[in-house]
């Protein structure tokens, strides 16, 4: 069977649209709330979601993220658990998931276990944010899995060389970050987007999608002209965070706009 991000890319280029992704920290606030929260956003017409694994000590995320992955952690949410939300999603959606997440979980769960377990839950991509890509070729026992396409992150300060091979290794789609810093910040992405992406573009065929402090229509639309996807993360959060009692229709009622300014509609 083909990987869902890959088929994903193929209708939407065939179609000429860009994708909107979707952040959010798997179970916050609590299990059964993120499970309709991811449901909100894949009804809502959201083409992929990133679903982000709790850890304790996210380093690449501000404070909305960090805290949705608190307000996970202490409402009991484990790894098995993330696996088990996916499995849940799986029942009833065919969204493309990429997990995203740190070397420590992973580790504790033990890493090849965690690789085939995630594929068998639904499980469509990985994100390590804290695994540079050097040590992946010094740590042979970092296997990967081919059903889980490795995601990669470039930033804008990543050095040209390289740029080629981030842009070379990622798979199903490459994440540029519009700026430098952790997640979150309402500032939107820099002018020079479009000159950065059409340089890691000049390496790959591999879809380039941008995230990173995106947070209304307008910047979406800014974002979707210049690459082929849009990111949003901590905005999303937000509304979870604000609206605890009805997350998912909050989440619904607020990327629908975005969704339809990614699209050009
Ligand atoms: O929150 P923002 O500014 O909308 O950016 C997306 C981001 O939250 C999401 O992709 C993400 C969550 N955790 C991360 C860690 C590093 C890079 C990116 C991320």
């Amino acid at each position: 069977m083909p990987n869902r991000i890959d088929s994903l890319f193929a209708n939407l280029r065939s179609s000429n649209q860009k994708a909107f992704i979707a952040y959010v920290a798997a179970g916050d606030p609590d299990f059964d709330t993120s499970l309709e929260v991811i449901k909100a956003l894949a009804d809502a017409g959201a083409d992929l979601i990133e679903l982000g694994l709790p850890f304790s000590d996210p380093l690449a995320d501000g404070i909305v993220n960090q805290m949705a992955a608190d307000r996970a952690l202490k409402a009991g949410m484990t790894t098995p658990r993330v696996l088990e939300l996916i499995r849940k999603f799986r029942e009833t959606h065919e969204t493309p998931i990429v997990l995203f997440t740190y070397l420590n979980p992973i580790f504790t769960y033990g890493f090849e276990k965690f690789q085939s377990d995630a594929v068998a839950a639904g499980a469509d991509g990985i994100l390590l944010l804290d695994l540079p890509p050097d040590e992946v070729a010094a740590n042979t026992g970092l296997a990967t899995n081919p059903d889980l396409k490795v995601i990669r992150l470039i930033a804008p300060t990543t050095p040209s060389d390289r740029v080629k091979k981030l842009a070379t290794q990622s798979e199903g789609f490459i994440y540029a970050l519009s700026r430098t810093g952790v997640t979150g910040g309402h500032g939107g992405p820099s002018a020079n987007i479009s000159a950065q992406v059409a340089a890691i573009k000049s390496h790959t065929e591999t879809p380039v999608c941008v995230g990173f402090g995106i947070s209304n229509p307008e910047q979406a639309a800014m974002v979707a002209a210049a690459a082929d996807g849009v990111i949003v993360g901590s905005a999303i959060v937000k509304q979870v965070e604000m609206n605890p009692d009805h997350a998912a229709q909050a989440v619904r009622d607020f990327v629908t706009p975005l969704i339809a300014s990614t699209k050009g509609v």
